[in-house]
């Protein structure tokens, strides 16, 4: 089933046409690995599909609904999320932070508690409960991250080089929580050079290179 259909996605910066893509499509509960040269435009194309850049595009078909593109639509702005390469912690507790979407989204103490429980069970940072925030581990702040998300259940989550800066345990439980997320009726678009994330199974590969995606 088709999630996300974009037509003639385009990003410039200023005279620079960084891409123009005629037709970018995702299925839904599907894996991707973005990859492409430093500079090729991955973060860039993420940060344009969370609507947290601008980006032209003639129209949009999200779950099979046709919308338009500009204002960036709500639907989208509450389904799919964005997480940065070095994700910020805010300074209050690490279940704080996992919790910061739901609580933003008027959910209430009881449900965002109960909900942070399990996302952090989920990505295996529930002994990280009443750790400051400023002192995880590169690892640790990965997996907070992909709480926060996951907690907000986004029908596409978007991860920007999720694994860059880890090594060893930290770098597997961040790739074995990938195909969780999958299972779970997410997409998820990851741009990266980790060649273990670009050769796992059943994930499509996305080339990005003179503007344009190659399907690998
Ligand atoms: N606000 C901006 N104004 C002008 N150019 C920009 C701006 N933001 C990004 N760029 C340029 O756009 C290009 C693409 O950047 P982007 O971060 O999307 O690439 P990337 O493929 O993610 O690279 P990397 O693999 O190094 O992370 C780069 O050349 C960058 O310098």
């Amino acid at each position: 089933m088709n999630l996300l259909r974009i037509d003639k996605l385009r990003k410039a910066h200023g005279p620079r046409v960084l891409f123009e893509l005629e037709a970018f499509s995702l299925d839904a509960a599907h894996a991707y690995v973005l990859t492409g040269i430093n500079g090729a435009g991955k973060s860039s194309l993420l940060r344009v599909l969370a609507g947290l850049e601008p980006g032209q595009a003639s129209g949009v078909t999200w779950q099979g609904r046709p919308m338009a593109w500009s204002p960036y639509p709500r639907a989208l702005r509450e389904a799919i999320v964005y997480v940065h390469q070095h994700p910020v912690m805010f300074s209050t507790s690490v279940a704080a932070n996992v919790g910061y979407g739901l609580h933003a989204r008027g959910v209430g103490k009881a449900q965002t508690a109960q909900a942070v429980a399990q996302a952090m069970a989920w990505a295996g940072v529930e002994h990280l409960q009443g750790s400051d925030p400023a002192r995880l581990s590169g690892g640790e702040v990965q997996r907070v991250a992909l709480a926060r998300a996951w907690v907000l259940r986004p029908a596409l989550l978007l991860l920007d080089e999720p694994t860059a800066n880890l090594d060893g345990a930290a770098r597997e439980q961040v790739i074995a929580l990938i195909p969780a997320l999958t299972a779970a009726g997410s997409t998820v678009v990851m741009a990266c050079h980790d060649r273990d994330l670009i050769g796992m199974p059943g994930v499509q590969r996305l080339k990005l290179r003179d503007g344009k995606l190659e399907y690998k």
